[in-house]
């Protein structure tokens, strides 16, 4: 069954409780992260990530974002630690972008809007695959890390350069040897929460783990995430732009600090 959802008016966020009705759920993510009503954990461990450049395989325009995949067939990879139990792989990495500098990360902080959001995704290896892992309660880890306008980022740029070679949905070519280590803060500050997948089909396995200090990056790097389409070659042509679900209900979730 091909699901045309996406961003446009037609077929964005408010539209998806169609055909998934968990976008009405208990758990659904982005939301709003208010700081001082985020409660200092104490038991909270710190983060443990281990990436290894040599499993990052490939980048692919998916028709939503872009992401960059890795080999998940052994524990090369991994997020440990932090709320996390078990060993979680490394699946892919993706970003969430707005049309201007103003809005496009999923998540926000009291309010405020990053102009861009990572996001890398990991599953639980209790579970055999991603696909088994997307559908536990406690299946997926995705660290989130925010985009602030400032210096140009050399260590993206790699990832930027690679985009005039995806530009429409579909396409895909080989991205070797990459450390996502390099667009990590130095700082593993977080918050995390109980969530959701952001887009369909919106499954609530992840336990979101979303880092206080976000990285840098220009605005004309910005403004190359801009010029990839959501469309196919044949296709009227359609700009990758607020590729972003705003924020959704609380629903009386706690939202933890691993920080004071
Ligand atoms: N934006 S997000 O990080 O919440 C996020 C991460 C992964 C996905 N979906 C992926 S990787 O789907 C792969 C296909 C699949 C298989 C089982 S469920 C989905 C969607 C949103
Ligand atoms: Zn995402």
């Amino acid at each position: 069954m091909s699901h045309d959802w996406g961003y446009g008016p037609h077929n964005g966020p408010d539209k998806w409780g169609k055909k998934f009705p968990l976008a009405s759920g208990s758990r659904q993510s982005p939301i709003d992260i208010v700081p001082g009503q985020a409660g200092y954990d104490p038991a909270l461990k710190p983060l443990v990530i281990k990436y290894d450049p040599k499993t990052s395989r490939g980048i692919l325009n998916n028709g939503h974002s872009f992401q960059v995949d890795f080999a998940d067939d052994t524990d090369s990879s991994t997020l440990t630690g932090g709320p996390l139990s078990g060993t979680h792989r490394l699946r892919q990495f993706h970003f969430h972008w707005g049309s201007s500098d103003d809005r496009g990360s999923e998540h926000t902080v009291g309010g405020k809007k990053y102009p861009c959001e990572l996001h890398l995704v990991h599953w639980n290896t209790k579970y055999p695959s991603f696909a088994e892992a997307a559908s536990k309660p406690d299946g997926l880890a995705v660290l989130g890390v925010f985009l602030k306008v400032g210096v140009a980022n050399p260590h993206l740029q790699k990832v930027l350069d690679a985009l005039d070679s995806i530009k429409y949905k579909g396409m895909q070519t080989t991205f070797p040897g990459f450390d996502p280590k390099v667009i990590i803060p130095s700082s593993l500050d977080y918050w995390t929460y109980e969530g959701s997948l952001t887009t369909p089909p919106l499954l609530e396995s992840v336990t979101w783990i979303v880092l206080k200090q976000p990285i840098c990056v220009s605005s004309e790097q910005m403004a190359k995430f801009r010029r990839l389409l959501f469309s196919t070659e044949g296709e009227p042509p359609c700009h990758m732009l607020n590729n972003y679900r705003p924020p959704q209900p609380l629903k009386g979730r706690k939202v933890r600090a691993s920080f004071k």
